[in-house]
């Protein structure tokens, strides 16, 4: 879906982006993950043209995005930024029929669309004729990431989308991000500096430093089969909970000892489900189930540590 080939950027003598190339497939997040100023905002600026590349080529279904109109091409592309950049003095209503107006969408049509767009973002529809400095960060961040789903753009671009938030309100609505079915379609780029993050959300990560692409690959292949030193040194001091990001109680089963019943008092969960989220559950329950291969497996706090250090010690082995 997107093809991006040699993508540089020179600003004088100085590279931000370096030689970068990288296929996102469809319905695939990728996140662009790095320290400041390793390139990856200019990245993504370029693949929607607010930057022009000094050299390299951007292609998006089969259309190189260097010969299409920026203002077209930015319609059919959502873009998410961390200040939201919303629009103070438009109501949030206002604020997310932004591009459907400018697309001359029927008012009908762009009155229904905001509607389902608040309910399946969980914004209350008293806040239609609300102001942007009426709401709360993490509300005014649902806003930003509506109007950017407003015209369904099938592209999603977003640039530290959380990071103006506090740790707790970000975790809360990364978890809603990935249990919203608009964003499960869509092929997203999204830049953040934060690993917990990119692991979380990520289906594939590029690790850049100094504008260059050091590794680009799952998450589990980031951790596990470190291209470089400076990728296996960029891990290091999160790995035990980067692994239990990475790691689905799935994955945890053959480690697990299998007990013949399900208890129903059990909470059930998914068997897709990270460790990390099933450790949230454990913590305030006895035990947790999944189903796995047609047969419910229990989890207890006793039993979870020693398979998750059998998983472990295989992977690492
Ligand atoms: N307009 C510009 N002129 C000159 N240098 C620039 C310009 N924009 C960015 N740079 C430089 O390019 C490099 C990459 O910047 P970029 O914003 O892409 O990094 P980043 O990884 O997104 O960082 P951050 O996480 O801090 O946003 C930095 O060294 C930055 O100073």
């Amino acid at each position: 879906m997107i093809a991006v080939r040699n993508l540089t950027k020179q600003y004088r003598d100085h590279k931000a982006v370096d030689n970068v190339s990288f296929d996102v497939r469809a319905g695939e997040t990728l996140i662009l993950l790095g320290t400041s100023g390793s390139g990856k905002t200019t990245t993504l600026k370029m693949i929607n043209r607010l930057i022009e590349p000094t050299s390299g080529t951007i292609t998006i279904n089969g259309v190189d995005a260097c010969k299409r109109s920026p203002h077209e091409l930015r319609r059919e592309i959502g873009y998410v930024i961390q200040e939201t950049g919303l629009f103070p003095h438009y109501t949030i209503a206002e604020n997310i029929a932004l591009v459907p107006r400018v697309l001359n969408w029927d008012e009908q049509r762009i009155q229904t669309r905001v509607r389902e767009l608040m309910n399946r973002l969980r914004l209350p529809e008293t806040y239609l004729n609300a102001y942007p400095g009426q709401l709360s960060g993490g509300q005014r961040q649902r806003v930003g990431l509506a109007r950017a789903l407003a015209a369904q753009p099938s592209i999603l671009l977003m640039d530290e989308p959380l990071g103006a938030l506090d740790p707790v309100t970000r975790s809360h609505i990364r978890r809603e991000f990935r249990q919203l079915d608009e964003l499960r379609q869509k092929t997203i780029v999204m830049v953040t500096h934060d690993v917990q993050e990119a692991f979380e959300l990520g289906d594939r990560v590029g690790l850049m430093d100094g504008g260059q692409m050091q590794q680009i690959g799952t998450p589990q292949d980031l951790l596990l089969r470190p291209a470089t030193e400076f990728v296996r040194q960029f891990f290091a001091d999160q790995w035990l909970p980067l692994q239990l990001h990475t790691f689905s109680l799935h994955d945890l089963s053959p480690y697990l000892p299998h007990e013949p019943t399900y208890h129903p008092e059990t909470m059930l969960l998914p068997g897709p489900t990270r460790l990390a989220e099933a450790l949230g559950h454990l913590s305030g329950a006895k035990s947790i189930s999944f189903e796995t291969n047609n047969q419910f497996v229990t989890v207890h706090l006793t039993t979870i540590w020693p398979a998750l250090s059998q998983l472990l010690e295989r992977q690492s082995a």
